[in-house]
């Protein structure tokens, strides 16, 4: 439980902050109009709608003397006794009791949200129109969602650059669709690359387009990706596996919105807004020097981290409903319902492979369910599941779950970007209970028998490593194939796709299939 302090009255200084920097931001979502505010290092900043304020926020929900954001070891906020009073991840706090905040925790005075970053170059602009809030988050039943869709309601309003973190399969491009969806330019294109599937030369083609000649085989001119998203947003996916060349590029198109075509010196002037999603660590990749420090900067305007599921298993009914009913729709047969024991079977598992392996798992069980309802049976699970941190219950009040658990520990505060910015402040770590810094990482289930693979959709039905049918055996080989070359080649995939003989597209769709999380390069 977070060391709640009382807030010294005496302290009534508009502003007390210190001139060295901290290395923070305070990103500001206010009438749909986003501001990013560089943070001291020490002292205070009253936050409110006085002129006197330290960061001023204009708005009728927002008192004149609202609350202060407290810098020191960690940074604090207290609520001054304002009339709507202040929040901090969905739960409202006491007056005069300075609380902590970690990165990317949502604070709320008012109807206004505030958002701490690491610094940047975030782009700040955009003043397009009211957020349309909580409208898609109701559907979420878990507490980290409907933060994480209140945070892309605002974000959306705005052009701010954006990186969606977490792990393999957890959504991440679902939230960059819905940063789309929920913007101003929606009716413009969303055009999605994903950066690991194309070879450098080619990705260079596709992203800046060429002209006729301008290399061997282009025999007419194609715009590129980029140009095709004017007016929309492109999607970056693996952003982590951009070449540092290309890396280069495309930090001169976001810096100066101009594309310039292979084979052609004049500048285009587009208009794009930028999502990157990446399970990478940026900032240990800025760090190794495999990753652009100012494209960093610039891609990162603001992180939303999308948790894992076995961080929501509240979400998990839900979305095995959607899932039979989708599956079951296009299998053209009545919806299944999914039996008691089956769904506490589906909520116990902890789907290393998140999402989209709940997807794969619903999928087969509909094709092997010949019965009316769908049962345990179907589901394949093992009984014995791969062995994973038990869930914390969350603490009773602030601070925040473990969904965000990027802002949580020492490992995590590299997720948002703390380490390798030595003139940061330490930041809190919010419950030692639940280190994500312990977790492991999330693991690949071995062919030992009996244990679970995650089910591809490419097969029949096999769904166990029990050698039931000659699908789970070729499937359960490669696999281990795959998994054994990766290891011997220290996770690198361009090296293992060559050894064994594929393409690394081909290799990284496979470990998609398999759920397996993509490795780390070293
Ligand atoms: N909230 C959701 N509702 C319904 N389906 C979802 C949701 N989140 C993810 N999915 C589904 O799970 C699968 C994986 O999602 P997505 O591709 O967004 O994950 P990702 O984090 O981008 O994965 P990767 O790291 O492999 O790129 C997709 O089929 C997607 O439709």
């Amino acid at each position: 439980m977070a060391e709640l302090m009382q807030h010294d009255q005496t302290r009534s200084a508009m502003t007390r902050a210190a001139d060295a920097s901290s290395g923070l931001r305070l990103i500001v979502f206010c009438g749909g109009q986003v501001s990013s505010h560089p943070l001291p290092k020490s002292g205070e900043l009253v936050l409110g709608r006085g002129e006197d304020a330290g960061i001023r926020i204009d708005h009728v929900t927002v008192s004149r003397r609202h609350a202060s954001m407290l810098f020191g070891d960690e940074v604090r906020v207290v609520d001054h006794g304002s009339f709507n009073g202040t929040s901090i991840g969905g739960k409202k706090i006491a007056p005069n009791i300075a609380v902590p905040i970690y990165l990317a925790t949502i604070v709320e005075l008012g109807d206004v949200m505030l958002v701490l970053q690491v610094q940047g170059a975030a782009p700040v602009t955009g003043s397009q129109g009211v957020s349309n809030a909580l409208r898609d988050g109701r559907a979420y039943s878990s507490p980290a969602m409907q933060h994480l869709h209140r945070l892309v309601d605002n974000v959306a309003q705005s052009n701010i650059t954006v990186v969606v973190r977490g792990e393999t399969g957890a959504g991440k491009e679902v939230i960059g669709e819905e940063i789309h969806r929920r913007s101003p330019r929606a009716n413009g294109p969303l055009v999605k690359l994903n950066c690991a599937a194309l070879p450098e030369q080619l990705l260079e083609g596709e992203l800046f387009g060429y002209e006729r000649g301008a290399f061997t085989g282009a025999s007419q001119a194609k715009p590129g990706l980029i140009e095709a998203a004017d007016g929309g947003t492109l999607f970056l996916d693996e952003v982590g596996e951009l070449p540092l060349a290309t890396q280069a590029k495309l930090l001169r198109v976001v810096e100066s919105r101009e594309v310039m075509r292979l084979g052609n010196l004049r500048p285009k002037t587009v208009d794009v807004r930028f999502v990157a999603a990446t399970h990478r660590d940026l900032e240990s990749m800025v760090a190794s020097g495999a990753f652009r420090q100012d494209l960093y900067y610039r891609l990162n305007g603001v992180s939303l981290v999308v948790p894992p599921l076995r961080e929501r298993p509240e979400e998990i009914p839900r979305l095995a409903g959607e899932f039979v009913a989708r599956f079951c729709k296009d299998a053209r047969r009545p919806v299944l319902p999914i039996t008691e024991q089956a769904m506490a079977a589906l909520r116990a598992y902890p789907w290393p492979g998140n999402v989209r392996e709940l997807r794969n798992v619903i999928e087969r069980a509909i094709v092997f369910c010949r019965g009316v309802a769908l049962g345990p049976e179907h589901l394949g699970l093992p009984m014995d599941p791969p062995a994973m941190p038990p869930l914390v219950a969350p603490p009773p009040s602030y601070p925040p779950t473990s969904a965000w658990p990027y802002a949580a520990t020492p490992s995590n505060r590299t997720a948002l970007g703390m380490p390798g910015l030595p003139t940061m402040p330490p930041v809190p770590m919010p419950h030692a209970a639940y280190p994500a810094s312990s977790y492991p990482p999330a693991p690949t289930p071995d062919f030992a028998a009996g244990q679970h693979v995650p089910p591809s959709s490419g097969s029949d039905f096999g769904t166990v490593a029990f050698g039931s049918s000659l699908p789970d055996e070729v499937e359960a080989l490669e696999r281990e194939r795959i998994l054994k070359v990766l290891a011997q080649c220290g996770g690198n995939q361009t090296q293992a796709a060559e050894v064994l003989g594929i393409s690394r597209r081909t290799l990284l769709r496979r470990l998609d299939t398999y759920a397996v999380p993509r490795p780390r390069k070293p």
